[in-house]
Formats: structure tokens, sequence, C-alpha cells
């Protein structure tokens, strides 16, 4: 086990945001966060990161572990020059050789001295993995890394992410919406919804009655998913009614 949770609860100021949740992550996993928005990934994300305390129930995590983190969103000021190679060593200094091989392990090697304002989305991902590549980690835990990616871009990111596995042996935690993808690429995915709504191996997942029922799924109308239909109903804190 690299991190679990028992039981959590969060709450932000009085407003409750998830709801005793059980979740854990083993060594060399992909596994998949999904949910409408506001559901709770991002907050479950920093809960497990440590980030945010729960309100109740607790995480745990392997001792030492190393997590490389990439946010869902990071702002660099365009007019503030910093280049991909100044980047990679913020906050640690690393060799220029050790820059090279991150970049190429993420295939954007060539983009040192380019600013990272003026990278595309998936340029900007990719340098932000190999960032979180430098540290090692026993886990790589990712929200959202495909926003605003186009379809070709958010399968490769997934090949990527899958190549990176294989290599390195470690976990990954992602957040993302894109079902299709998702369903492929991960050992795992989770529904969440304020709860964990349902969660399980993909192939099995799929053809449960409570992710069909949840998410209103048929192949033609994935995109849906935020369509879709509860077998119990949530009031306005995301809590859930049978
Ligand atoms: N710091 C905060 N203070 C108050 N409320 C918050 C805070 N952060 C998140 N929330 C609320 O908690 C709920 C869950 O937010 P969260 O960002 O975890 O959802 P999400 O599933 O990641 O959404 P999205 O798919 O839109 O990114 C939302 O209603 C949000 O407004």
């Amino acid at each position: 086990m690299l991190i679990a949770a028992t039981n959590m609860s969060v709450t932000h100021g009085s407003t409750p945001v998830l709801r005793d949740v059980d979740f854990q992550i083993e060594k060399g996993e992909i596994v998949t966060v999904i949910g409408p928005n506001g559901s709770g990934k991002s907050t479950l994300i920093r809960a497990l990161l440590g980030v945010l305390t729960p309100s109740s129930g607790h995480i745990a995590r392997a001792k030492g572990l190393r997590i490389g983190y990439i946010p869902q969103k990071l702002a660099i000021d365009a007019s503030f020059p910093m280049t991909v190679r100044r980047f990679l060593s913020l906050p640690r200094w690393i060799s220029d050789d050790l820059a090279l091989r991150a970049l190429e392990r993420t295939g954007v090697a060539g983009l040192e001295q380019r600013q990272m304002s003026d990278l595309s989305g998936g340029q900007f991902q990719r340098v932000l993995l190999a960032r979180a590549l430098l540290s090692e980690p026993d886990i790589l835990i990712l929200d959202e890394p495909t926003q605003g990616l186009d379809h070709p871009g958010i399968v490769a990111f997934y090949e990527l992410i899958e190549e990176v596995r294989r290599d390195l042996g470690c976990a990954v935690l992602l957040v993302s919406h894109d079902l299709h993808v998702v369903m492929r690429a991960s050992d795992r995915v989770i529904c969440l919804n304020g709860h964990i709504c349902c969660q399980g191996i993909p192939s099995v997942v799929q053809n449960a009655p409570e992710y069909q029922a949840l998410f209103g799924i048929s192949d033609s109308s994935t995109l849906a998913i935020y369509e879709h239909h509860h077998d119990h109903s949530h009031d306005e804190n995301g809590c859930c009614h049978d």
C-alpha cells in the first residue's frame, strides 16, 4: 500500500464535500478518478497529498513515500521569463544531463531554451511530467493532466503515462474527464460524486449496473457522462440517499 484513506470525510467550511471515502492505491497501479464537476476529485487528491486535513477518518502513507505531483493549473506569467531548463531546476538545481534525460523520457527534448509561457498545452504537460519524474516518485499524482488537449494528444499522454509506469514502476493516480481513454488505460477506476459511487477494474466497472446507471453509458453516449442517472439521489451537498 502506498496511500490509504479510511472512512475519510472532508468539509470546506461547513459544506461536506467528501463523505466516508475508503480508498487505497498499491505499488505500480494506474488509478483514475472520474466524476462530475464539483464532485470532490481535486479535494480527494489534496487530502491524499496532505495539503488539506480531513474532518474525519484518516490517511496513511507508506514510510518515506515520494510523490510527484502535477497540479490541475499552473499559471506562469508571460512577462516573467522562465525557460524550460530553468523550470526543471526549481526548486533544486539539476545537471544538464539529468534535465535532458527527463525531457527525453517525456518526449520533449530540444525545448530546453523555450519559454514556459510559449509552450503548447501538450508540451507544457510533458515538461511538468518531466519535472515531477526528477524526484523518482513512488507515485505520480496528476489532476486533469489532459485538460485542453485534443483526442490524439490525450491518447498520446496516456501512452506516455503507461510507458513511465512500465519503466519506473511508479503508481499513477489521475483525475480525468476522458472516459473512453480512461477505460482503456487504467487498472482501476473510481467514480466519485461526494462519495465513491463505484470502483473497480475498467471491464468490471464498465459492465456494472451501478456504473451504467451512474453514467447513463451506451457507447454512443459516453459524453453524456455528466447527464448520468443515479440509482440514488444527491442533495445539494453531493451526499447520497438511496
Ligand atoms: N477551498 C475551498 N473552499 C470552499 N469550497 C471549496 C474549496 N475547494 C473546493 N471547494 C468546493 O468543494 C466542491 C468540490 O470541489 P473539487 O474542486 O474537489 O471538485 P472537482 O470534482 O475536482 O471539480 P472539477 O471537475 O470542476 O475540477 C465544490 O463544490 C467546490 O466549490
